[in-house]
């Protein structure tokens, strides 16, 4: 057999002996350095779309490697690459000769001095190169490149193969990475965890209203889930994308409420140095959120109720009244229609509230949600607590978490599930702090260690208003805490409201 058919099967064998190019090219390497003066081997591919070349893959005695290297190239360059004339092999004694061959080695193997190159193609498509190279000038002469000449079809065809499941593995990544961003979307969308189960009668007045621009009024207790709720129906609405703007009404202090919400003038009081948005113009064109609306002062709620009888609002200190395109969710936890009868809440503001009212169940009436709220939040956390999977929760764990009053609902599961995640030592997550049965009506103190009993039981038939029996128990949570109100350890934390609501509230039960 002649040298050149023994070469040419003992070459073609080694390229197709590997998936891996970089092996491959290494096992070819040792077949063809006896009858070559060569230092290494390289393939180049040519990607006309990107005009770059991709460094694929070198080899040399010492091993080899995969090279994920692109360089740009110029116009120039590229009609150089794909001139038909090009010919098939050629020998570059320096590889100053070449442009192309130049600007790309002196990036990826600037030690490469000489060349012999050969060109690969399949079916008129210029591929790139596969190039032995030396560290010498002038090492190949016209009998290396006649011997390399042969190997054009192997060589084609593996670089060929390589490049498509390159391609393919690319594209992969690529559609596992929009399939991952799909299923965020769509998680986006069902964001609200139980919507299939306990909040299914919810979910369902929500699809209803979401599209059209009716004022909705979301009713429940404290940390159920109103602002979530409040937050799906503006991501269905035609106005999803647009801005979403959260008030917490018993947050903003009496005299402030104005130019929070209606913005003010340039000069309208001291301090007041340029123009400023308020709430509802930062609304405009999307959804303004009224949490906490029973919270809002009569004096702010005939406003409010003139800014939705005209969709316009005037900044403090201004005359002009500035139209605005905006939808209206509110929500509270107290009982308006009580407010409107004690004179706390306007009448005809509640009428206007009160259009579609969706009223949100507390947690211990939707116990089914509980495993999935727990896997939620536990995905959610898992990552900024460092949890590389997972925690386990044992069944008994599990029924403790059902059997719970829940009485702070899902924030206060939420936060459970976060003390339990951070005291979690590699095993399965524990919940024997939650130490309180549903039956007696215990909850937890705002520590969370001891369970407080509150037993309805023990009251006589003589009922006081609700009003009076709040303001005994903020008395006495003021005695607990020494007179304080807000920062660790003050009322408002351990009765679980804001600062600023609480103060509000003592304020109207004179405590104030
Ligand atoms: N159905 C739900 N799906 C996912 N997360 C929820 C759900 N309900 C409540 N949460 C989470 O529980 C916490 C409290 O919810 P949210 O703030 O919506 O309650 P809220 O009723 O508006 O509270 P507040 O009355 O104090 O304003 C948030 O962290 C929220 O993400």
């Amino acid at each position: 057999m002649s040298l050149e058919l023994s070469l040419y099967r003992e070459v073609t064998q080694t390229l197709s002996s590997s998936l891996q190019i970089e092996t491959a090219l290494k096992a070819c390497f040792a077949e063809l350095q006896p009858h070559f003066p060569a230092d290494g081997i390289y393939i180049n591919l040519f990607l006309p779309a990107s005009q770059e070349i991709q460094s694929v893959a070198v080899a040399d005695a010492n091993g080899a490697k995969q090279l994920d290297r692109r360089i740009a190239l110029t116009e120039e360059m590229c009609q150089l690459l794909q001139d038909p004339d090009r010919p098939l092999v050629r020998i570059l004694t320096d590889v100053h000769q070449d442009p192309v061959t130049y600007h790309v080695l002196s990036q990826v193997l600037p030690q490469a001095r000489s060349v012999v190159q050969l060109r690969l193609k399949i079916d008129d498509t210029h591929l790139g190169v596969a190039a032995l190279y030396a560290t010498k000038e002038g090492a190949f002469n016209n009998r290396h490149a006649e011997l390399f000449r042969q190997f054009k079809a192997p060589f084609s065809l593996v670089t060929a193969f390589n490049l498509q499941s390159r391609n393919m593995l690319a594209d992969n990544a690529h559609l596992a990475s929009e399939n991952r961003a799909l299923r965020r979307s769509i998680a986006g969308q069902d964001e609200v965890v139980g919507a299939r189960n306990g909040l299914k009668t919810v979910m369902e007045q929500v699809e209803a209203i979401a599209p059209l621009e009716s004022t909705v009024l979301i009713t429940g207790q404290t940390g159920v889930g109103k602002e979530v709720i409040a937050n799906a129906i503006h991501q269905r609405s035609s106005r999803t994308g647009k801005p979403f703007i959260k008030v917490n009404c018993g947050a903003i202090p009496d005299s402030l409420i104005d130019s929070e919400l209606f913005g003010y003038e340039k000069g309208a009081f001291t301090g007041a140095e340029k123009r400023k948005q308020g709430y509802f113009e930062q609304a405009n064109g999307g959804t303004i959120f009224l949490d906490e609306l029973g919270e809002l002062p009569l004096s702010a709620q005939v406003r409010l109720l003139r800014v939705l009888q005209n969709r316009t609002i005037v900044r403090v200190g201004g005359v002009e009244p500035v139209e605005l395109d905006i939808r209206v969710v509110a929500a509270t936890h107290r009982d308006l229609a009580q407010m409107v009868q004690t004179g706390d809440f306007r009448e005809d503001l509640w009428y206007r509230l009160n259009v579609f009212p969706i009223d949100i169940p507390g947690l211990n009436q939707r116990r089914q949600d509980i495993p999935l709220l727990v896997h939620h939040f536990m995905e959610q956390l898992a990552p900024r607590l460092g949890f590389k999977q997972l925690p386990a929760i044992s069944g008994e764990d599990m029924m403790r978490l059902q059997n719970h009053a829940w009485p702070g609902n899902v924030r206060e599961l939420v936060n459970a599930v976060e003390r339990a995640m951070i005291q979690s030592r590699g095993g399965p997550l524990d919940f024997r702090f939650l130490s309180c049965p549903v039956a007696g009506h215990a909850i937890p103190e705002s520590d969370g260690e001891r369970p407080v009993i509150i037993d309805p039981s023990h009251a006589t038939d003589m009922l006081v208003p609700l009003d009076v029996m709040t303001a005994k128990y903020m008395e006495h949570a003021l005695r607990l805490t020494g007179g304080k109100i807000h920062g660790p350890g003050g009322a408002a934390e351990r009765l679980k409201i804001h600062p600023n609501t609480l103060r509000s509230r003592m304020k109207k039960l004179g405590l104030l």
